[in-house]
């Protein structure tokens, strides 16, 4: 058996395709959704990733600004120009790109943003919000990992979804989702005694981990789905994912490929929740 792979470029395309569609409709109501990233220091792949969301959001018609500072900004001075764009109305969507330089502490420049403007779902009440089932933005990895259960028409009520990774960003927000969807969860961890015990088990994997092969095909139940969230290099410098995908893709029912899986699906929700921002600040 061969998993089928579930694209994550097309149906990236395909959101992209719906968010340029509503942001139409919200044009011709006079708005311009608006997205601001702000980019702390000159980290390379920062930089790459940064200029990504901005050509993706142009392209959908989504406005985005992209804001640099030197890596010796001082803290204060970051928070002051996030509470000016949680006071700009022309602006809906507040980014700022992970990780910051070590001076600064990550939670508190989180904390500043505006939930009404946390697209990246970061904040501690997005946080609340999705725990809670409460209208809030979710973080766009899990969520456009649920896009793409929902892409296959997988039915997760009453099965076992197993997360490996347990950050604020990935792990936690997906075990969430998945148990509001009715699935059985198991989180995963650096402490989980023997993981190949629960995976196998799993007819959903997500990995989150942020290590390559951490999952190889003897720890995969036949047919079950299997989400790559992980973003490495190999010894060749090519980027891979936390599922050994060659010998994982003779075992399981479907499997995402890195690149080309949730890397894009990212992406394509900071639109979605982007957008949503500006349709809610409309009314
Ligand atoms: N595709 C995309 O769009 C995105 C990809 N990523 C990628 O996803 C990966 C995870 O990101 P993130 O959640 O931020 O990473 P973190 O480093 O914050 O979290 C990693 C998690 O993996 C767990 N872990 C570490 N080693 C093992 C192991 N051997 N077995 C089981 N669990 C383990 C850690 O456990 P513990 O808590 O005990 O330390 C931790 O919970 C990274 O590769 C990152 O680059 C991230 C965001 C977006
Ligand atoms: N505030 C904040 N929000 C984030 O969402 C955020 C962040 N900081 N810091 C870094 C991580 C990482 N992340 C990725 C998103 C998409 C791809 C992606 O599109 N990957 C492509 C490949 C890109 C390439 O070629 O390098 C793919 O998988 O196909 C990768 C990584 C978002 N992050």
């Amino acid at each position: 058996m061969t998993a089928q792979l579930i694209d994550g470029n097309a149906l990236a395309r395909q959101i992209r395709a719906e968010v340029a569609h509503r942001t139409e409709a919200l044009k011709a109501r006079g708005i311009q959704p608006q997205l601001t990233i702000v980019l702390v220091g000159d980290d390379p792949a920062s930089q790459v990733y940064t200029r990504h969301k901005v050509n993706d959001s142009t392209e959908t018609g989504l406005g985005a600004t992209l804001e640099r500072y030197p890596a010796t900004l001082a803290e204060a001075q970051l928070l002051d120009r996030i509470r000016a764009l949680n006071a700009d109305p022309k602006v809906h969507g507040i980014l700022v790109q992970l990780p910051l330089p070590g001076h600064m502490d990550a939670s508190k420049v989180i904390e500043t943003i505006s939930p009404a403007k946390d697209v990246d779902g970061f904040h501690v009440a997005s946080a609340g919000a999705l725990v809670t089932g409460q209208p809030g933005f979710w973080p766009c990895t899990p969520y456009g990992c649920m896009k793409m259960l929902e892409s296959i028409g997988y039915e997760l009520r009453g099965r076992h979804a197993v997360v490996i990774g347990r950050s604020n960003i990935v792990g936690k927000p997906m075990a969430l989702m998945l148990l509001q969807k009715n699935a059985t969860v198991t989180i995963c961890h650096s402490a989980t005694a023997d993981l190949g015990a629960m995976t196998r088990q799993a007819d959903v994997v997500v990995a989150a981990v942020g290590k390559r092969n951490v999952l190889t095909a003897g720890m995969v139940k036949p047919g079950a789905v299997v989400l790559d969230v992980g973003m490495n290099r190999d010894e060749a410098g090519k980027l891979c994912g936390d599922v050994d995908f060659e010998g994982v893709r003779q075992v399981a029912g479907w499997i995402t490929p890195v690149p080309g899986g949730v890397g894009p699906m990212t992406r394509a929700m900071l639109l979605v929740n982007t957008l949503e921002a500006a349709e809610r600040a409309a009314g």
